[in-house]
Order: C-alpha cells, then structure tokens, then sequence
C-alpha cells in the first residue's frame, strides 16, 4: 500500500493516442492494488473543480494547461505535480534539449559521452552560407528546431550533399549524422528507475557513396516501432540487434541521475548511440518527455512503484514542481511530513517562487 491505509488519488490529463497506450487496464489495476487510484481529468472541466487529486501526471502543453494547473497549485499546495510546465519546455527544443548534456559532469575512466556537432539555422542564406557549418561534415541530419509531439516536429532528413539542401525549411538543427551500426539505445527514466533497451536506427553511411547518393533521404521516427513489427523485419535482422551489446548500465545509470537533476524531470527516456569511430563514446541525440513507457516490459510495476514512491516522498532527490527536495529545503521553511524508513522527510511546498524563465536560450 502507498501509505498506513490511506488511498491516494492521481488524475491524469493526456492525448487520446497517449492515453490508449499508457492507461492499461493492467497499469489501473496494479496501481489501484497498492493504493492509488488513477483518475482521467475531465479536459471540459477546470482542473481546480476535480479531484483533490495528490498528483497530476500530464503531457499536454499550451498557455490554458499551464494556468490550470497554475490554479490547481496554489489552491493544492501539498499535490505533486509531474512534472512542471517550465522544466518539460526544455525538451521542446532540440537545442535547449541538449544543452543540458554538454553542461553535465560525469566521472568515468572507461566511457565518454557529448552530443553531435550541431547548429541551428533560422534562415534560407546561412542554410547556403556553407561557411557558417562548414565545421560540420556531410552527412547531416536536418531536423525541426521544435520539438512540441507534432508530426512535423519528427519529420527529418538525412543529407548527403550539397543538393539535398534545398528541400529543408528552417527553423532546422542540422546536426552531423554519425555512425553508430544502426543500433540505437533508448534509456527510460521514471524517477529514480532507469532501464536502457536496444531499437532500430539508420544504418551506417560510407563515405564513398556521399556523392553518388540522391542529396537526401526523408524519414520519421525510425526508432519507433513495435514489438511485432520487427520480427519479421529483414532490416532489423540485418542490424543483428541481439549482437549489439548494451552500453554499461552504471554510465546509463549516472548519465539518467545527472540529466534528471539538471533537468528537474521524473519521466523522460533519451536516445544515444554508440559512436563506430570510437567504441567507447556514446552520443545522446534526443530527449523526449513521457515516452512510450508502455512498451518497456513490466511497465505497471515500474509505474505503479514510482506512484507509490511519489506519494511517499521516497524517491531520492525527489523532483517535484521544478524543484528538487534539495532546493526546496534551502529554499522553504522545513516540515517534516512522512517518515519512511525512519527518516524525517521535507515537505514539498508548491511555492509560487521564482519560476524558470521559459525563453528558452539558442
Ligand atoms: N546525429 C545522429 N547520428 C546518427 N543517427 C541519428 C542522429 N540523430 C538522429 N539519428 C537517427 O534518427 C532518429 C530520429 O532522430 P531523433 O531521435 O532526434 O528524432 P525524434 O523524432 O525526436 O525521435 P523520437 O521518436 O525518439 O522522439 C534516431 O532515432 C536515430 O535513428
Ligand atoms: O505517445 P506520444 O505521442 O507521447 O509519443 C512519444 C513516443 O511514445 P509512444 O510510443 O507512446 O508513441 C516516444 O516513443 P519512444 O521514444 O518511447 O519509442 C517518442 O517518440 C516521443 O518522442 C513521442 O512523444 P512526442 O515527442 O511526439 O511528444
Ligand atoms: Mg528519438
Ligand atoms: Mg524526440
């Protein structure tokens, strides 16, 4: 049980197809049998009218959510949040998005992690002022700036040339495509839990063919394909994805802690691949927030233990409201509130405190 008896009620506010694929009956039921309740938010209501609910898990966006939840705050002030508007903004550009890698500090002799070379280009003259890349080698990645869960926002292209060029619309990132055996690894993160699992990628590109290759090669969401799909797949046998060999567990592990206190986010998975030239150097190229959780194997418990945690206070550095514990106790008049494992625990207060600008820096 989540507490001494005490039931616990979270309500969540999601897109249908995001609904469909997380809210299972299996999720409801395991969740429900240690205590919480999970409670669909009715969108044609104010959030302040509904519940109390303890929690709000959501993935919507917009200015109307945001002052929903605004109210729900300051009238809830002891409900958590997952997560805060202001921290999930990060994700909405890909280069805010990894920013936050290359500021991260991680002790490791073994392995070594970064982001590709990368540039945003806002116009059409440095799109052809090859100058202004020049540090940047064919083939490139063209993906939008944005990254707001539209279909646009994952359409890509993969450039070879010169050529392909002229078919892209900035805002774009353009972003060195690397080889990495078209294998990638996608590491989910709920809360303190981290697990990293293997999917279909781009296959390598040779050099040599640079030239003699149409300028470009559009896609989207490559990596997103279900279980079913890819056992008759020729190409995903080709990429002998049961050969590839997962990156070590405790780098994912520290690199996922370290993006999640940095970041102010519970739930989130990020892509890395493994860079061919190296072998030991790992490059995260996308975050995304709320994945597809449904599709790690056992999601409820995961799910359902990170609720419970929630709802104790015991997930470490626990982050909620944009804040982690840490910051909150510097921040706020300390008040115990739970005792798990016979430790005093802060109360998270949802202040109205300085929020995080939301200009978002390029
Ligand atoms: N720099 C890169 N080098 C090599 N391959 C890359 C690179 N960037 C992206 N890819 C490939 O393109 C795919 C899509 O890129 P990315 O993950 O950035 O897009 P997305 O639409 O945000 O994906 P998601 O569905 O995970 O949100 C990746 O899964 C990977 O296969
Ligand atoms: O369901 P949603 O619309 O949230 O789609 C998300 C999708 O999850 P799904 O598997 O449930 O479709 C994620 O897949 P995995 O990384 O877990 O493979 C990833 O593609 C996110 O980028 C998507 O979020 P968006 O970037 O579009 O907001
Ligand atoms: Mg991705
Ligand atoms: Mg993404």
């Amino acid at each position: 049980m989540a507490g001494e008896g005490r039931r616990f009620e979270i309500g969540y506010a999601l897109l249908p197809k995001k609904e469909n694929s997380f809210i299972r009956e299996s999720l409801v039921n395991q969740a429900k049998s240690r205590g919480i309740d999970l409670v669909k938010i009715d969108r044609e209501r104010p959030l302040v009218d509904q519940g109390p609910f303890d929690c709000v898990l959501h993935k919507l966006y917009g200015e109307d959510w945001r002052s929903q939840l605004n109210d729900f705050r300051s009238k809830n002030p002891n409900a958590v949040i997952i997560d805060y508007p202001d921290a999930i903004e990060r994700l909405h550009n890909r280069i805010s998005m990894l920013q936050v890698v290359s500021e991260l500090k991680i002790e490791n002799q073994s392995e070594t992690f970064g982001i590709p070379k990368q540039i945003v280009i806002y116009d059409q003259e440095t799109l052809f002022d090859t100058q202004a890349w020049e540090f940047l080698k064919f083939p490139v990645i063209a993906k939008p700036l944005v990254a707001d869960g539209s279909a646009k926002s994952h359409k890509m292209a993969l450039v070879f040339n010169h050529d392909g060029l002229n078919k892209l619309k900035p805002p774009i990132v353009l972003q060195e495509f690397v080889n990495h055996g078209g294998v990638i690894f996608k590491v989910y993160v709920v809360g303190d839990y981290v697990k990293c699992v293997k999917r279909k990628s781009l296959p390598d590109v040779l050099e040599e063919k640079l030239k003699s290759l149409e300028g470009s090669l559009s896609f989207s969401q490559v990596s997103n394909l279900a279980t079913h799909e890819k056992s008759d797949d020729k190409y995903y046998k080709l990429m002998h994805l049961e050969d590839t060999e997962l990156p070590p567990q405790s780098f994912m592990t520290d690199i996922a802690r370290g993006l999640r206190k940095a970041m102010k986010l519970n739930l989130f998975n990020f892509d890395v691949i493994r860079d061919n030239r190296f072998g030991n150097r790992y490059l995260i190229i996308d975050i995304n927030y709320f994945p597809g959780y449904a599709k790690m194997p056992g999601y409820e418990t995961v799910l359902s233990d990170f609720f419970c945690d929630i709802m104790n206070r015991k997930v470490g550095d626990l982050v909620v409201d944009g804040f982690s514990q840490e910051e909150k106790v510097a921040e706020i008049e300390e008040k115990p509130v739970l005792s798990c494992e016979g430790e005093a625990r802060k109360m998270v207060i949802n202040s109205d405190g300085e929020e995080n600008e939301t200009s978002i820096p390029v």
